[in-house]
């Protein structure tokens, strides 16, 4: 994956201070980052910043999204109700690799109250840095998708 990607991230309340320790490391890296939101620490609800993402994602104005919470969690769920999201919680970087390797995963979600920010980062960099391997995976992820009707 090169460097020149358009990144879509976004949080509710519990998460924006990783969101943004996100924002600069993936920066930092060279990818482009197109972050959402919010900014101010008001409770929130995490259910349209994962929508609101997941559309960036979806209609291809980004490549890859990045979206956190609490848990990851109810994010990761609202980001999936969107046509074409796959998008899983990952609290370890085999996980993080693997959802691009063989569940060609296009989103990332991270749990802020249960991960600290050294590895999230290394988190995000494994999915980063993944490509989806094709071949038997591609067939159980048309599968995913002719779910989606
Ligand atoms: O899955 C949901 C997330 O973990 C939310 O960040 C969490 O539910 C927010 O909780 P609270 O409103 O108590 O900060």
């Amino acid at each position: 994956m090169t460097d020149t990607l358009r990144i879509a991230l976004s949080s509710d309340h519990a998460a924006i201070e990783l969101r943004q320790a996100v924002a600069s490391h993936i920066s930092a890296r060279g990818f482009e980052v197109v972050d959402i939101g919010p900014t101010t620490p008001e409770s929130t609800h995490y259910p349209k910043h994962g929508e609101a993402a997941a559309k960036l994602v979806a209609n291809g104005d980004c490549a890859l999204g990045i979206i956190l919470c609490g848990t990851g969690q109810g994010i990761m769920m609202a980001a999936n109700k969107v046509k074409g999201i796959r998008c899983g919680v990952c609290s370890d970087t085999f996980s993080a690799r693997m959802i691009r390797q063989h569940n060609d995963a296009n989103m990332l979600s991270l749990g802020a109250r249960v991960i600290g920010e050294g590895l999230a980062l290394d988190i995000v960099d494994a999915f980063l840095n993944a490509e989806f391997e094709g071949g038997r995976h591609g067939t159980r992820v048309d599968m995913i998708t002719a779910i989606e009707g």
